[in-house]
């Protein structure tokens, strides 16, 4: 149906091939991610080759944490929106939907391997993220040179613009961010409610990984769709600017997670980790077109407006 999300198998451009990939699977992944990208904005990555322990390694040891008492999350707050980036955001810290009453969700963001990690009350965390990580960067580095292809650019276009992802804010403002929503009460069910409020990403491209509790839908021709959880994939949306770059070729797709109707499941934490990749810091964002359609704008100023109106 062409209303559905599709799924890609990346075949030998997956991170368990060390060699170049074939030219063929080049040509078809770059056509496949350029249809979906082009409609639904959303695609699922099958054959990606990062373990599936190394992801459950993240969401266990994120567990660890956010069970902890607010009083010692509250050490790891994060100071956004003036600070950089790095800790933890609460409940209804950041309302991603100015109409929303409450968004029930806690994260936890990292911006580089040695950045601010709740090292004494969660000790696995620094370690599965640390693994983790790098492979999403290297991951997207192979999707972004498909993407650059795909538009007719060279292609490292979009690579050479994306080269410290998880170095450091300094440089590049690619977070790696831990979700937890956690289990809600009859009171949170009323209208305005959500875990998570629609909205657009802000970067590139993000990468989603979801536990199997399921919630996450995006707005396709109108329609809310489920993103059902497929196990052994990884999700892929695109971001507004992404969106700009291409002159609204790609579009960055509105998503959200509501309360779930079935009370076991509101019974029920869930959690996903989200790899917002956000070009280097400096990087001017004009349409690839040469068209006027968006105004030139530069990568970090840009989050950070974002950022800025989103967070209490
Ligand atoms: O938790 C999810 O599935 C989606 C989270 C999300 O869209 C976001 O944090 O931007
Ligand atoms: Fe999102």
């Amino acid at each position: 149906m062409a209303n559905d999300i599709p799924i890609v198998d990346l075949a030998d451009i997956g991170l368990h091939h060390l060699d170049k990939p074939r030219q063929s699977t080049v040509d078809r992944v770059a056509n496949e991610l350029n249809s979906a990208f082009s409609t639904v904005g959303f695609v699922y990555l099958r054959n990606h080759g990062i373990e599936q322990q190394t992801i459950d390694n993240v969401f266990q040891a994120s567990k660890s944490f956010f069970q902890l008492p607010d009083t010692i999350k509250d050490v790891y707050r994060c100071g956004k929106p003036d600070s950089e980036s790095d800790g933890y955001t609460g409940k209804d810290q950041e309302i991603l939907d100015v109409s929303s009453l409450h968004e029930i969700r806690e994260a936890y963001d990292v911006a580089s391997p040695d950045g601010f990690y709740p090292d004494q009350h969660a000790p696995e965390f620094r370690k599965a993220i640390n693994k983790l990580a790098p492979q999403l960067s290297e991951l997207t580095t192979r999707l972004l040179k498909c993407m650059a292809l795909a538009l007719d650019l060279e292609e490292d276009f979009f690579s050479s613009r994306h080269q410290f992802m998880f170095q450091g804010a300094e440089k590049n403002r690619t977070i790696f961010r831990s979700l937890y929503y956690p289990t809600l009460s009859d009171a949170d069910i009323q209208p305005g409610v959500v875990r998570c409020g629609a909205h657009s990403d802000y970067g590139a491209i993000t990468l989603l990984l979801q536990d199997d509790m399921g919630g996450l839908e995006v707005l396709s021709k109108g329609e809310w769709i489920p993103a059902t959880p497929i196990r052994g994939t990884i999700l892929v949306n695109l971001g507004d600017l992404m969106q700009f770059w291409t002159s609204d070729r790609y579009v960055a797709t509105v998503h959200r997670v509501l309360v779930p109707e079935e009370e076991v499941r509101r019974r029920s934490t869930r959690q996903s980790i989200a790899f917002f990749v956000h070009a280097d810091n400096g990087v001017m964002i004009s349409p690839i077109d040469g068209s006027e359609k968006h105004l030139p704008v530069e990568a970090l100023a840009y989050l950070k407006s974002r950022i800025s109106a989103t967070y209490k």
